[in-house]
């Protein structure tokens, strides 16, 4: 199974058109696009003339797989989980054609329908998108584990890679903060162009839908190709140089996507999500000495490369030893995490650093990391690899897990008219 264009990011020429472009005329007539919902789940109809060009920062929405895992890194995030609140499959189908939809038009930088309606209506789309460049805006969505229960009769589709997490060691999480029936990824370059998705899907999904929580996000984690630099956390070290790169795509394929092996069909072409709101005591580590900093991390805060190299790509020697004594330290973050060390798991990592104001009990900031990271089955990788940091990681004394989500991702909308939850939902529906 080989990456699509869709994957890297690289929108082919010839589709879609800016809301730049939309509105400053180039195409002619009017602005108008609506989401098609009625007679037909995931279909995106424009009322203006066909699109005309690509913008070069569109990554195409239809593929193998969803957008949003193993394309290069955005700037930031816009991330909500939402319970479902209708009982009614067919409600529920209908709003994931109209998410489809949407996210179909506003990743080609479009907007999702008129924000000029009648003067007594409600504007089809909120109108804040309107001139802003899509960004490399991806939208991926996922399903819980809760939207498997007596609900919609789905009980006998939930694969065994959705099971729930267990509870894992140094856990504190907030219920308020965890779980959800579905997930919405959103990633752009540009903060507003995320919080429209978020926003109008929320809105499309009234009645249907409620939020449960969300979280934005800034200064990506983890890079995700080689064409990128890597960029740093909020403890000042560079994240994401041993991250699983798209260009790999042997280890993505061994990883990431999940195969025939499932027992689920609807699943394969897809990954797993698991999201987890780390909570960085910044405050703790901005008193410890450079030296302590980086052997918590195992590697060298500036170059970041690691204890015993000279250059961030430099092969971490787990082996090395001074004095006798492990050049890494036995609870090196990046030891425990070495799929040399912890049984050759290996996880694709898409955080986001947040910071959410201050903590009105100590007066300190909240602010972290939203790990984020895409797997073939989370309980084969993230849980044994989260387990052994919960238990051992130097790391631990600087950091608190305070959310935590496991979502199923399914694969990629193949065209117009393919719908998020397709292959789920399909059959249950007229
Ligand atoms: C369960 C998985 C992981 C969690 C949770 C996690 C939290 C976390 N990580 C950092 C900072 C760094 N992590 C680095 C490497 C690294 N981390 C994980 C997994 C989790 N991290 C893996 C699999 C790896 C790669 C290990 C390897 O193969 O060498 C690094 C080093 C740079 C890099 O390779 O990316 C840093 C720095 C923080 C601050 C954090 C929680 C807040
Ligand atoms: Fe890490």
């Amino acid at each position: 199974m080989g990456l699509s264009e869709d994957q890297q990011g690289q929108a082919p020429a010839g589709r879609g058109v800016s809301r730049r472009r939309l509105l400053g005329g180039a195409v002619g007539g009017g602005a108008g696009l609506l989401v098609g919902a009625a007679g037909g789940y995931g279909t995106a109809r424009a009322t203006t003339s066909s699109p005309v060009s690509a913008a070069p920062d569109v990554v195409p929405f239809y593929g193998e797989h969803q957008a949003g895992v193993v394309t290069p890194t955005q700037g930031r995030l816009a991330f909500a989980a939402f319970d479902v609140v209708t009982e009614d499959v067919q409600q529920l189908a209908a709003m994931l054609g109209r998410w489809s939809a949407a996210a179909a038009l506003m990743t080609a930088g479009q907007s999702v329908g008129p924000v000029e309606t009648a003067p007594q209506a409600p504007p089809v789309d909120t109108g804040e998108a309107v001139g802003l460049a899509p960004g490399r805006l991806t939208v991926t969505v996922g399903f819980g584990p809760s939207l498997f229960d007596d609900r919609f009769g789905l009980a006998d589709r939930r694969p065994a890679a959705l099971a729930p997490l267990p509870a894992l060691p140094g856990d504190a999480l907030e219920e308020a903060r965890s779980g959800g029936d579905l997930c919405v990824q959103a990633c752009s370059d540009d903060p507003q162009v995320a919080f429209h998705v978020i926003r109008n899907f929320a809105r499309i999904g009234r009645g249907t839908v409620v939020l449960r929580w969300s979280q934005l996000g800034f200064g990506s984690t983890a890079s995700t190709s080689t064409a990128q630099e890597t960029p740093r956390n909020l403890f000042g070290f560079k994240d994401g140089t041993n991250n699983l790169k798209l260009e790999d795509r042997a280890a993505i394929d061994d990883a990431v996507w999940v195969g025939e092996e499932s027992d689920q069909a609807w699943m394969r072409g897809g990954t797993y999500a698991v999201t987890r709101r780390i909570r960085m005591h910044i405050e703790s580590w901005d008193a410890d000495f450079l030296a302590d900093q980086e052997s918590v991390i195992g590697r060298h805060k500036l170059s970041g490369a690691p204890l015993g190299g000279s250059k961030e790509t430099d092969v971490v020697d787990l082996a090395a030893t001074k004095g006798g004594e492990p050049v890494i330290p036995a609870a090196a973050h990046v030891r425990l995490a070495s799929p040399h060390t912890n049984g050759g798991i290996r996880i694709l990592r898409r955080g986001y650093s947040y910071t959410d104001g201050i903590d009105a009990k100590t007066g300190e900031l909240d602010a972290g990391l939203f790990f984020i990271a895409f797997q073939k089955d989370a309980h084969a990788q993230f849980v044994p690899l989260q387990r052994r940091l919960g238990q051992h990681d130097a790391l631990n004394e600087y950091i608190t897990h305070t959310s935590s989500a496991l979502f199923a991702c399914p694969p990629g909308l193949r065209a117009v008219g393919d719908w998020f939850g397709k292959g789920l939902l399909g059959d249950l529906v007229s």
